[in-house]
């Protein structure tokens, strides 16, 4: 693409250099760089961007983008100045590949917990009834059997805008994508059309990054006042958790219409009558479509809410409400997230994703319910992460099970004794696990102990890595893998089907949410 295309809708404050250029790519990191290309310098949290211009020039970049004048750039180079470089990037990558977003339905799913499972619930409901998705989130990027890794949940604009492009080639007609915080607050969603933007919770994390709960909760509205205040021929949907008390100050930033579900308080989509047995869980649905009855083979009352978010995003989109729940009720769930792990044992494995504390309470709860003998988690917190909520996860973590270890996640720079004293710091003058606790450094060490514990009827829920395949550890990803380490540990090399008799013993449990209608 020519760059004074590119250029064109861009506030510039200085150009040096030819624009008649052909440019064949946008890139922010210099070691990525291929020839042809435009380099925007980013200031960065580590490094700024301008530092790596001459390694950018070097490695094939024809022309840059900065915010202030640099010094040893060969003449030859095309230098464009602007007051705000990654604002300029979200718009050339808007422009580079052609307005994506313009073409294709787009649904943002923020919150602090629940995105992957609903943006994972929203894509199987659409494939199920013939509509062709592209997902982006903390697995993949993915349309179909096409799948691309990604380094964020949300990835930086010039990647989102590419997956996007891809997304079209490939043929798809909308976009399903997690919208974290933090590209909120860094802007790589700007110029995204969306056409819906889903609130799942706002609840205590990523506190090192944003301060204040009160700036968390601002800079996650920032989805709902995107979705624009202008009306076209295409309706603009706000999807909001009634039992959320963010919901009605996001209610009131949106120009779009809303759309509530809940629980508890009144909602257009309101669940009751959930019943949650071992092997999956059964509710009440009231719709503005009618009533619904659903078996979900997903656990925890947090799940109900992931399930009606994302009922609210299918019958927006005109998906018969009886098809929603045919869809709904075949979805096996996500991997790392409530997963049970089997492999001929006499007591339950949970494997689980919850890093922060409401996700870590939601899971043991859930865990709890459901069993009959005692409860075992096994859990730590990362480095260079929110230590606000280090106590906090320990307090839950021995308000629920009748035993836990702490032990270490991603500790990045810092001394994993010191993570773990943080946590421990939680537990003075507070509740105590009825059967202890202990502190083991060595995480395969801390699961092992977990398993050597646990009888018939108990459950171990090893949580905080979910997915996750390495341990980032002083600048090293040292190849650790929950599902494997328990795998082995129980002397097997695949999980096995289980059967619902042999989970949590546990029995039907009614679970009659507080009404305040
Ligand atoms: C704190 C943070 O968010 N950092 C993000 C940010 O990097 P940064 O600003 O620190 O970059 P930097 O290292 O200072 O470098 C500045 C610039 O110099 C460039 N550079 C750097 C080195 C070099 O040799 N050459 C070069 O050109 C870099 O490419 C960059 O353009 O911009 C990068 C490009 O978009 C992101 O990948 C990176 O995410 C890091 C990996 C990260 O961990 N982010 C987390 C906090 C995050 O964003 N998490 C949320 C989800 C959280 C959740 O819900 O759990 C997410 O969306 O992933
Ligand atoms: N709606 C919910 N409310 C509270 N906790 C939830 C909810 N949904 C999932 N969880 C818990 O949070 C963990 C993470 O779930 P999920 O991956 O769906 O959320 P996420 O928002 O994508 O998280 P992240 O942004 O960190 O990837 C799960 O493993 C589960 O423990």
């Amino acid at each position: 693409m020519k760059l004074n295309l590119l250029l064109n809708p861009l506030f510039i404050k200085e150009v040096q250099g030819k624009v008649e250029l052909d440019i064949s790519g946008i890139e922010i990191d210099s070691r990525r760089v291929m020839q042809g290309c435009l380099f925007v310098c980013l200031p960065g949290t580590v490094y700024d961007g301008h530092q790596f211009a001459v390694q950018a020039v070097n490695a094939g970049a024809i022309a840059l983008i900065t915010e202030r004048k640099l010094s040893e750039i060969p003449s030859h180079i095309t230098t464009v100045q602007v007051p705000d470089a990654r604002r300029a990037l979200a718009i050339l990558a808007d422009v580079f590949y052609g307005r994506p977003t313009s073409r294709l339905k787009l649904i943002g799913i923020t919150g602090t917990n629940g995105k992957t499972t609903t943006t994972h619930l929203v894509e199987h409901i659409f494939n199920e009834n013939d509509k062709r998705t592209g997902l982006i989130g903390t697995l993949y990027m993915r349309i179909g059997n096409y799948r691309e890794q990604t380094v964020n949940t949300t990835p930086e604009s010039h990647v989102l805008q590419r997956n996007f492009h891809t997304m079209l080639e490939q043929g798809a007609e909308y976009a399903v994508v997690e919208v974290s915080s933090h590209a909120l607050d860094m802007g790589r969603v700007r110029g995204c059309q969306f056409r819906t933007a889903v609130l799942t919770n706002v609840t205590h994390d990523h506190l090192d990054y944003h301060e204040s709960m009160e700036r968390y909760s601002d800079t996650k509205s920032l989805l709902f006042s995107q979705l624009g205040s202008a009306y076209g021929d295409e309706p603009k949907i706000a999807i909001l958790n009634a039992d959320d008390p963010v919901s009605p100050l996001y209610a009131r930033k949106t120009a779009a219409q809303v759309i509530t579900y809940g629980v508890k308080n009144r909602a257009d989509i309101r669940a009751s009558e959930i019943q949650m047995k071992p092997d999956g869980t059964s509710l009440q649905v009231d719709t503005f479509q009618g009533r619904t009855q659903l078996n979900l083979k997903l656990l925890g009352i947090f799940n109900v809410y992931n399930a009606l978010a994302a009922i609210a995003v299918s019958l927006s989109e005109g998906i018969p409400l009886q098809q929603v729940k045919r869809s709904l009720e075949a979805f096996e769930g996500v991997m790392g997230r409530f997963e049970p792990i089997y492999a001929g044992q006499d007591f339950t494995i949970i494997l689980d994703y919850a890093h922060n504390p409401d996700g870590l309470e939601n899971v043991l709860q859930t865990a709890k319910t459901l069993t009959h003998g005692k409860l075992y988690c096994v859990c730590g917190c990362e480095g260079d992460k929110d230590r606000m909520k280090r106590p906090i996860m320990a307090r839950v973590a021995a308000s629920y099970a009748d035993f836990a270890i702490f032990t270490s996640d991603n500790t990045r720079s810092e001394d994993p004794d010191s993570i773990l004293r943080d946590m421990l710091e939680g537990l003075e003058g507070g509740p105590i696990p009825s059967s202890g606790y202990t502190a083991v450094l060595d995480r395969r060490e801390a699961i092992s102990q977990a398993l050597e514990l646990a009888h018939p009827g108990d459950c171990v829920v090893v949580a905080g890595r979910g997915h996750e395949t390495h341990l980032i550890a002083k600048g090293q990803r040292i190849p650790f893998d929950d599902r494997e380490v328990i795998l082995d540990l129980l002397g097997s090399k695949t999980t096995l089907t289980m059967p619902p008799e042999s989970w949590m013993e546990g029995n039907v449990v009614v679970h009659v949410p507080e009404a305040s209608l």
